[in-house]
C-alpha cells in the first residue's frame, strides 16, 4: 500500500496532461455507451413504423444515423486525444522517476556497489522503471480508472433500460471478484519467476559482455551460452505458463462466461414473449445485448490488469529500494591543496568494519615526494588510494592533506585535485580530445596537444585521420592498451593535479613507450606528490620513501637502498623480481 501511494504521488508531476486525459477517456466511455441508445430509438422507430404499417421518414432516419455517427466519431477521437494525452504523462513521470534514480544511484557510497552485480542496479534503473510505465502510470490512468467508471456507467445505463436484467447483472460482480482473487492467486508468483528471470538475463549478459574477451580467452564460450540458455529457458517457461494462465483464466473462459450470459438474458427475454407481444421493443434488446457485450470487455480488463499492476507494484519495491539507500553524507566545504602534503595519521581501516584491512598506517609525503606502494596482493595498497580519494573514510585515525582532516571535506572538491592513471586506464565515449580536456573547457585544445606531446603521444594521434578529435567508441577498445594509457597520462598531465596516483601505469607499455612515459612522467611529477602502486619494484628504485605494506599494516619504510641495505622483506621481493626476470 505504501509503494502503490508513493507512485500515486508520482503522477502530481502531470497533473494537467492526467486530468485531461481522464477527462477525454470519461467522456469517451460515456459517448460510448451513449451511441446504442441513439441506435435503439432508430431500431424502435423502424420497427413501430412497420407495425403500425405506416411510411418511414428517410430524412429523419438519415439525421438520427448521422447523430449516431457523430456521437460514434466524438468518442473515437476523445478516446485518441485520451490516449495520446495520457501516454505523454505516462512517459514524462517515467522519465522523471528514471531521472532520480539515476541521480540518486551517482550519491550512494562506493560500499552500495560492493556486493551488487552492474546489471541488477540497472535492471531497476532501466527496466523496473519500464515496467512501471507501462503496467502502472499508463494502465493505471489509462485502463484501470476508465474501465471502473465503463462498468459503473453500463450498469447505470442497464438499470435505466431495464431494472430486471440490471439487479440480476449485479450478481456477477461477487463472480468476477472471486475470479480476479484466483487469478492473482495464480499469477503472482509466476510473474515473480518472470521478473527474476529477466533480471538475471540483464545481469548475466552484462557480465559477459563486459568480460568478452576473457571469455574467449578461457574458451568459456560454450559454458557461458549454456549458462545463459538454462536462464533463458527459465524466463521461457515463465512466459509460457503465463500465457496459459492468461488463457484460460481471461479469455477463453470469458467467452464461455458472457455466452452463457448471453443466454440466460435471451431466455429471459423469451419468457416476457406471451401471446406474439414482445414485452420489450426490438431497440431495447439490441441495447441490452450490445451493453452485456461492452461489460465483459472492461471487466476482463480489470481482472487481468490486477496482477499487472502487482507487478508493477513489485517493480515499484525495487526502484523505491534503489531511491530509500542513504546517499553519501557529503560536507559543503570544499578543500583547496596549497602543497598537496599527506598525511595518514594512525588510520585503521576495513570495508567491513570487524575485518581491519588497514591496521595503524602512519607516514606523510610532502609536496614533490614519490612514494611508493608495494606488497603482497591483497596487502592493502589500493585501500590506501581508496581512503586518500575518499572512496571510503577511515574507522580510526585520520587521513590529512595539508593538515585538513579529509572527512571534513566534500569529496568532488578532494578528487578535483587529485589526477590517477588506472592499470586499465577508463576512456570515455567522446574523442581523444573530449578523454583529455574531460569536458573542462578552461583545457583548449592546444593544451590537449601539449599534453600529448609530454607524454609522446603526438605521432601516433598524428597519424589518426581526425587527430585529436578522432572518435572514441566502447572505452577506446580501437586503440592498443599503451595508445590507451598514454591518453590518460595526458588526461593526468592536463588537469594539473596537486597529488598523482599512478597505479602500475608503466606495466601494460613496452619499452620504447615506457621510456616515452617515464620520462614525461619525471617532468609531471616535479612539484607534486606521487603515489605508485608497483608491483615491478624497478619502477620505484628512485622513489623518496618506499612502504612495503603486509597484510595490512607498513612492514618497512625508507629508500630503495635503505631497504636493501635492511636485507629483510623488500629486499627478498628485490631478489626474487631480479632472478624471475633474470631467468
Ligand atoms: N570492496 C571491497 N570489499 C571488501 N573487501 C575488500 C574490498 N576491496 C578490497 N578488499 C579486501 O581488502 C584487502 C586489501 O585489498 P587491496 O585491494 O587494498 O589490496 P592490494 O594490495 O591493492 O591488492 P592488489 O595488489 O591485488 O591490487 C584484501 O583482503 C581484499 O580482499
Amino acid at each position: 500500500m505504501k509503494t502503490f501511494k508513493r507512485l500515486l504521488s508520482y503522477f502530481k508531476y502531470e497533473t494537467r496532461r492526467y486530468t485531461f486525459g481522464v477527462i477525454l477517456s470519461f467522456i469517451s466511455a460515456m459517448t460510448a455507451i451513449y451511441a446504442p441508445l441513439v441506435g435503439k430509438e432508430m431500431i424502435d422507430y423502424v420497427s413501430e413504423q412497420m407495425t403500425a404499417n405506416s411510411p418511414v421518414d428517410f430524412s429523419l432516419l438519415i439525421q438520427q444515423f448521422g447523430w449516431f455517427m457523430l456521437v460514434t466519431l466524438f468518442s473515437s477521437l476523445c478516446g485518441y486525444a485520451s490516449y495520446i494525452l495520457l501516454s505523454y504523462a505516462s512517459n514524462g513521470v517515467s522519465k522523471r522517476l528514471r531521472d532520480e534514480a539515476f541521480a540518486h544511484m551517482q550519491t550512494l557510497p562506493i560500499s552500495y556497489f560492493d556486493d551488487k552485480p552492474a546489471g541488477k542496479i540497472s535492471a531497476r534503473i532501466v527496466n523496473d522503471v519500464e515496467l512501471l510505465r507501462t503496467n502502472f502510470f499508463l494502465n493505471f490512468s489509462n485502463v484501470v480508472i476508465i474501465n471502473v467508471l465503463t462498468v459503473i456507467a453500463i450498469y447505470v445505463a442497464l438499470f435505466f433500460v431495464s431494472p430486471q436484467i440490471g439487479t440480476a447483472l449485479l450478481l456477477l460482480l461477487p463472480f468476477f471478484a472471486v475470479w480476479q482473487w484466483v487469478y492473482i492467486k495464480l499469477a503472482a508468483p509466476i510473474n515473480k519467476q518472470w521478473r527474476e528471470s529477466v533480471s538475471e538475463l540483464n545481469s548475466h549478459t552484462a557480465e559477459i559482455v563486459q568480460g568478452v574477451s576473457i571469455v574467449q580467452l578461457f574458451h568459456q564460450e560454450d559454458n557461458m551460452l549454456a549458462e545463459f540458455e538454462e536462464t533463458n529457458q527459465t524466463w521461457l517457461n515463465t512466459r509460457l505458463k503465463s500465457i496459459r494462465l492468461d488463457g484460460s483464466l481471461s479469455w477463453d473462459f470469458s467467452t464461455f462466461i458472457k455466452n452463457l450470459v448471453m443466454f440466460a438474458v435471451l431466455m429471459y427475454l423469451g419468457t416476457r414473449f406471451v401471446d406474439g407481444v414482445l414485452g420489450f421493443s426490438i431497440g431495447t434488446i439490441y441495447v441490452i445485448i450490445n451493453y452485456i457485450n461492452h461489460l465483459f470487455d472492461p471487466i476482463l480488463n480489470l481482472v487481468r490488469l490486477m496482477s499487472t499492476i502487482q507487478q508493477a507494484l513489485s517493480g515499484g519495491k525495487r526502484v523505491f529500494e534503489l531511491l530509500d539507500e542513504t546517499p553519501e553524507a557529503d560536507s559543503d566545504q570544499e578543500i583547496t591543496f596549497k602543497q598537496g602534503n599527506v598525511t595518514f595519521d594512525n588510520v585503521s581501516f576495513g570495508y567491513n568494519p570487524d575485518k581491519p584491512v588497514l591496521k595503524n598506517i602512519n607516514f606523510s609525503a610532502q609536496k614533490g615526494e614519490t612514494i611508493g606502494l608495494v606488497g603482497h596482493t591483497g596487502s592493502g595498497k589500493s585501500s590506501i588510494i581508496n581512503l586518500l580519494f575518499r572512496f571510503y573514510d577511515p574507522q580510526n585515525g585520520q587521513v590529512l592533506i595539508d593538515e585538513q582532516p579529509l572527512v571534513e571535506y566534500n569529496r568532488e572538491s578532494i578528487r578535483s585535485h587529485m589526477g590517477i592513471v588506472l592499470q586499465e586506464p577508463y576512456l570515455f565515449s567522446g574523442t581523444i580530445a573530449s578523454n583529455i580536456s574531460m569536458n573542462d573547457p578552461r583545457i583548449t585544445d592546444e593544451m590537449v596537444e601539449e599534453a600529448l606531446e609530454k607524454v609522446g603521444a603526438k605521432e601516433f594521434v598524428a597519424k589518426l585521420s581526425k587527430g585529436i578529435h578522432e572518435p572514441v567508441v566502447e572505452k577506446g577498445q580501437s586503440f592498443s592498451s599503451g595508445e590507451r594509457q598514454l591518453i590518460a597520462f595526458a588526461r593526468t598531465l592536463a588537469s594539473n593535479p596537486k597529488i598523482l596516483i599512478l597505479d602500475e601505469a608503466t606495466s601494460h607499455i613496452d619499452t620504447e613507450t615506457e621510456e616515452m612515459i617515464q620520462h614525461a612522467m619525471e617532468v609531471v611529477k616535479e612539484g607534486r606528490t606521487t603515489f605508485i602502486i608497483a608491483h615491478r619494484l624497478s619502477t620505484i628504485q628512485n622513489a623518496n620513501q618506499i612502504l612495503v605494506l603486509d597484510n595490512g599494516e607498513i612492514k618497512e619504510r625508507g629508500t630503495h637502498e635503505h631497504l636493501l641495505e635492511l636485507n629483510q622483506y623488500y629486499a627478498e621481493m628485490y631478489q626474487l623480481q631480479a632472478q624471475v626476470s633474470g631467468s
